[in-house]
């Protein structure tokens, strides 16, 4: 870990989340020399190639902005590079580097061809209108364009990157090449996009909490959960959940947080996915619609009593405080939607707690499997029924949840997800990277 802080100065989103992996790898391959002799950690660790670029574009006002874009392909050994793309302002290198690393893994979860890459740009999407965005995603593709394609890395979204967002990416690959060819997932139905892509993550972290009670003889129904973010993600965990008959009790946005003690129903939920989607408002209108709703500005709903707890707005949101929060209110389960978003003290004190922890790279694995059959949609020319789809995310899940189990250390029957996911996760990249000798 020494060479690689020093390889990676001042980077410490992409040191933790090395860290993190590391630390249950070391364990695992102690006695397997072939990983140790070809110094397989240190490769995978080392992203194949890094892009970076300039993206200028004009604003309604005619002002010049210049942003920064990149793309980190950090590995490719079992499949072309795949990973979303991330426009908000505190988009680094760093950010990014540790988001590749952890696609890696995750990616190899699913089972499917897929490697690992992350891109993006510290571009603010709030408050740019229509064709600012646009313009943003044009000039953003214009310098991308050439370091894609559908057997070489294939972006999808993430924070900041929905479906407006990838129609302007899309149109503009497609503009420049002259070709149509599946080269982003999360595209609209009408122009390829799969059926249940933009639930996936959401419903397929919902799945593998489903999972993870099964083996504690519990079910959702009746249980409460916190949710943070009120993004894709979050707002699909949710729907997912009311539908099993969980009570939802939070939401949040960078403003601060929601709290309904009656919980979020189908109808309610309604009204804030036109809130968010459609207006692009604020969760705090949520509490000035309905009564006996609060909002806690710049609050997190980690002290919220409830049994189970979904982060999934982005990383580091729970540090050590909210994790005692989370032991001291007896929470169940702690299942990641969002990318790390658990400090490694906070990860201390739940696994020393015993509090299962669903990490992100397993739990929210979801929704690039479903960007992976999208991908075999349009290789194909074809496209399935929904139905279809979700019960191949429900198979995937299922199957993600089990290789957890399998290398997660059972202990008093209590699984180490964490662990579990990070060795089936490397165990596969790794020996793709054996096979194909020093490189
Ligand atoms: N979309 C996907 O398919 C997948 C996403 N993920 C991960 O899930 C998480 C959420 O992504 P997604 O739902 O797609 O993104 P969205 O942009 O749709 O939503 C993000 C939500 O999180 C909030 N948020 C973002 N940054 C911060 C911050 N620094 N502090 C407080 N709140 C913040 C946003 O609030 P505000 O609007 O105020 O900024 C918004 O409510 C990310 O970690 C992402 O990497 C993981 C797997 C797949
Ligand atoms: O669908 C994809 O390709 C990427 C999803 C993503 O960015 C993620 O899993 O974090």
């Amino acid at each position: 870990m020494e060479g690689v802080e020093k390889r990676n100065p001042g980077q410490d989103e992409f040191v933790q989340a090395v860290r993190e992996v590391s630390q249950d790898i070391f364990s695992w391959i102690q006695d397997k020399r072939e990983y140790h002799e070809a110094e397989i950690l240190r490769r995978i660790a080392e992203p194949d190639q890094i892009i970076s670029f300039r993206v200028c574009w004009e604003d309604d006002d005619h002002n010049i902005r210049v942003e920064r874009g990149w793309r980190v392909q950090n590995n490719n050994a079992i499949g072309p590079y795949k990973g979303g793309l991330r426009f908000h302002p505190s988009v680094t290198e760093s950010v990014l580097k540790f988001l590749a690393f952890e696609q890696t893994f995750k990616n190899s979860l699913t089972g499917l061809p897929l490697g690992g890459g992350k891109g993006g740009s510290n571009f603010n999407p709030h408050g740019k209108s229509d064709r600012e965005v646009m313009r943003f995603c044009q000039s953003f593709m214009t310098e991308l364009y050439r370091h894609i394609g559908p057997n070489v890395d294939v972006p999808a979204g993430d924070i900041g990157v929905g479906s407006r967002e990838i129609g302007y990416l899309f149109g503009q690959y497609k503009r420049l090449t002259n070709r149509w060819e599946g080269v982003l997932t999360g595209k609209a139905n009408e122009y390829g996009g799969s059926p249940m892509r933009v639930e996936a993550t959401g419903y397929g972290a919902v799945h593998f909490l489903e999972h993870v009670l099964k083996r504690k003889n519990e079910g959702i129904e009746g249980k409460s959960v916190i949710i943070s973010g009120a993004g894709n993600v979050a707002l699909h965990a949710a729907e997912k959940l009311i539908d099993l008959g969980a009570k939802v009790l939070t939401l949040s946005d960078s403003d601060g947080f929601v709290h309904d003690p009656d919980g979020i129903d189908e109808e309610k939920l309604d009204w804030i996915k036109t809130l968010k989607i459609q207006k692009r408002g604020r969760i705090s209108e949520y509490a000035e619609e309905y009564s006996g709703v609060e909002f806690h500005e710049d609050g997190e709903p980690w002290g919220v009593d409830a049994d189970i707890a979904m982060p999934c707005a982005t990383q580091n949101e729970i540090g050590k405080d909210e994790a005692k929060q989370l032991v001291e209110n007896d929470v169940l389960a702690v299942v990641e939607g969002a990318n790390m978003p658990t400090t490694a003290e906070a990860v201390e004190v739940l696994r020393e707690a015993k509090v299962t922890l669903a990490p992100g790279k397993a739990a929210n694995a979801g929704g690039v499997a479903v960007s992976g059959l999208e991908m075999s949609q349009n290789s194909e020319r074809i496209s399935w029924q929904r139905e279809k789809l979700e019960d191949m995310l429900a198979n995937l899940m299922e199957d993600i949840h089990d290789k957890c189990v399998e290398h997660g250390d059972t202990e008093n029957d209590h699984v180490d997800y964490v662990k579990g996911a990070n060795i089936a996760g490397f165990k596969k990249v790794a020996d793709a990277m054996l096979a194909f000798g020093v490189m």
